[in-house]
């Protein structure tokens, strides 16, 4: 019996390590699957009701001090993650792209507003990488500086306007941004801000960016919804899509069209949009339908994402010369000191000017114009810090709070550039992370410095005062959406005395 017992004991030994071991797995599995904490989800509708409509990356960023730099939340049923820090943001978005590059899926915006050919929404696949080698082919960090004499004239011809009409610095601005991105995309000269494809695009942007109904928000989270027939209730939402999908196709085809006429009648100027056209046709001269797609849709959204964008950072850059006349005076001293007065900066200046950096990094830190930049999917599950983080997952990184993580984050101080060299640049942050970061950083950075540059060098800027000695902008405050900007304000921007021969020799040259 005792030889009998003994001839077991490997059989229960082996068995216990199984029993051991899936019950050591069983605890690890179930100890990771700790989600992210987050503030406490409804039944059914999750946390819905605590997403405000405005403001939301500063509520997330609260969030982010009370639970920390994953906050997990559900809106009906869908997981959403919010990064609060740097760290998180390059641990999941950078290191992990392959699995964290897709968006998610656009019900309203793509499939029923006419942006489903836009680089922006893509999902993540072959056709998102086509676009992206289309638009790097442009706008990769050498190729741009093929784009420097059309930057230094469209800075000019900016300087001029705002001599002559400084009030309308806003028009200008607008006018800068589209004139160098069409030229760009289309080989289109814009000299106003009315021109027929500012126009077009404009309408399009507001008309898509106008708050949509609940039902129209609803439709992302059902897409059965979209097949409700016009004549039901709560379908307002459909006819209104119906109405930007005809404004976003006409903003998508009437510049390409044009291109492809100038292409026919051999006057084309060459431009992203030629350039792709002509590599892409085939030698009787015709061009397969998705090509023509891809071509059209990356160069549509082209504008659309550089715009709004640049015009928010500029804008912010002259609110904060406003606001803060000391730093601009700073600025000024160096430029005198390193360009002079007779010629405006240019880019290679850019080393040489270590102050005027500082300042346009705390420009992008005090007011990221993208604060939450654009949703990531998750495609797989994943497990980070020990959370459990659930596939098909929408990321956000919240790009304002992680520039807030710094000493005073509310105080406009460049020096903390100079006296803290581990600070993160916010040029790394601002355009987002991993596969889908921005791939108009390039020309972003260097136009946002080009005329910044330009700007503090030629202009003082200060505050507008009624009769009574009263600023006539009662309050300084941001819009709150997907672009974050200064609420409209007024102020003077006056040449400054000792580059008076410099402006009017710009003046001589328009
Ligand atoms: C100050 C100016 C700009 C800022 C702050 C900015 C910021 C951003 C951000 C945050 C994203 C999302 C990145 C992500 O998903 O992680 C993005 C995407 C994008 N931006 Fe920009 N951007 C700027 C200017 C431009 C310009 C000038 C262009 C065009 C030349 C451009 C074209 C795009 C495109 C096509 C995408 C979509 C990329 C994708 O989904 O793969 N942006 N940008």
């Amino acid at each position: 019996m005792p030889a009998a017992l003994f001839t077991w004991i490997p059989t229960m030994v082996y068995v216990a390590g199984i029993i051991f071991s899936y019950a050591v797995y069983y605890w690890y599995i179930s100890s990771r699957t700790t989600y992210p904490p987050g503030p406490k989800p409804l039944p059914l509708i999750g946390n819905l009701l605590q997403i405000p409509t405005e403001r939301q990356e500063e509520v997330f960023a609260e969030w982010g001090a009370q639970y920390g730099d994953l906050v997990y939340i559900n809106v009906l049923g869908q997981p959403m993650m919010i990064l609060n820090s740097l760290q998180a943001a390059r641990d999941l978005l950078d290191k992990r792209s392959s699995i964290y590059s897709d968006r998610p899926r656009f019900v309203l915006l793509s499939e029923m507003m006419g942006w489903k050919n836009a680089s922006t929404h893509m999902r993540y696949g072959p056709r998102f990488r086509k676009h992206r080698k289309f638009i790097n082919q442009t706008f990769n960090q050498r190729a741009v500086s093929a784009f420097r004499p059309l930057q230094e004239k469209a800075t000019s011809v900016l300087i001029e306007d705002l001599v002559h009409e400084p009030d309308a610095f806003l028009d200008h601005l607008r006018r800068f941004a589209a004139s160098t991105i069409l030229k760009i995309t289309y080989g289109r000269d814009v000299t106003s801000v009315d021109d027929q494809v500012v126009r077009l695009v404009e309408r399009a942007a507001s008309l898509t960016s106008e708050t949509p109904s609940a039902a129209g928000n609803l439709v992302d989270f059902f897409p059965i919804m979209k097949y409700i027939p016009t004549w039901a209730p709560f379908s307002a939402f459909k006819i209104r899509a119906e109405e930007v999908k005809k404004a976003v196709d006409a903003m998508m085809e009437v510049p390409f069209q044009q291109v492809v006429d100038d292409m026919n009648s051999g006057i084309a100027v060459p431009s992203y949009t030629s350039m792709l056209l002509e590599s892409h046709r085939d030698p009787a001269g015709s061009i397969a339908f998705e090509d023509e797609e891809d071509i059209k849709g990356s160069a549509g959204t082209l504008f659309a994402a550089a715009e709004d964008t640049t015009v928010a950072s500029l804008q912010t850059f002259i609110l904060a010369m406003l606001l803060h006349p000391a730093e601009l005076k700073k600025v000024q001293e160096e430029l005198d000191q390193v360009v002079g007065t007779n010629r405006l900066p240019n880019i290679d200046d850019r080393p040489s000017l270590p102050y005027l950096e500082c300042v346009l990094k705390e420009v992008l830190r005090w007011n990221a114009p993208v604060p939450l930049g654009m949703p990531h999917r998750l495609m797989g599950e994943d497990f980070y810090k020990d959370f459990y983080i659930p596939s098909g997952t929408t990321v956000l990184a919240n790009i304002y709070a992680i520039l807030r993580d710094c000493p005073e984050p509310d105080a406009f101080i460049p020096r903390r550039y100079l006296d803290d060299d581990s600070l993160p640049d916010p040029h790394g942050t601002i355009f987002g992370f991993g596969r889908r970061i921005c791939p108009g950083r390039y020309l972003a950075e260097s136009n946002y410095w080009q005329l910044g540059a330009a700007i503090a060098a030629c202009f003082d800027i200060t505050k507008c005062l009624d009769q009574n000695g009263q600023d006539v902008n009662a309050t300084y405050d941001f819009s709150h959406g997907f672009i974050r900007r200064p609420k409209p304000f007024k102020c003077n921007i006056k040449p400054r005395p000792e580059m008076k021969a410099l402006l009017d020799s710009i003046a001589s040259h328009k």
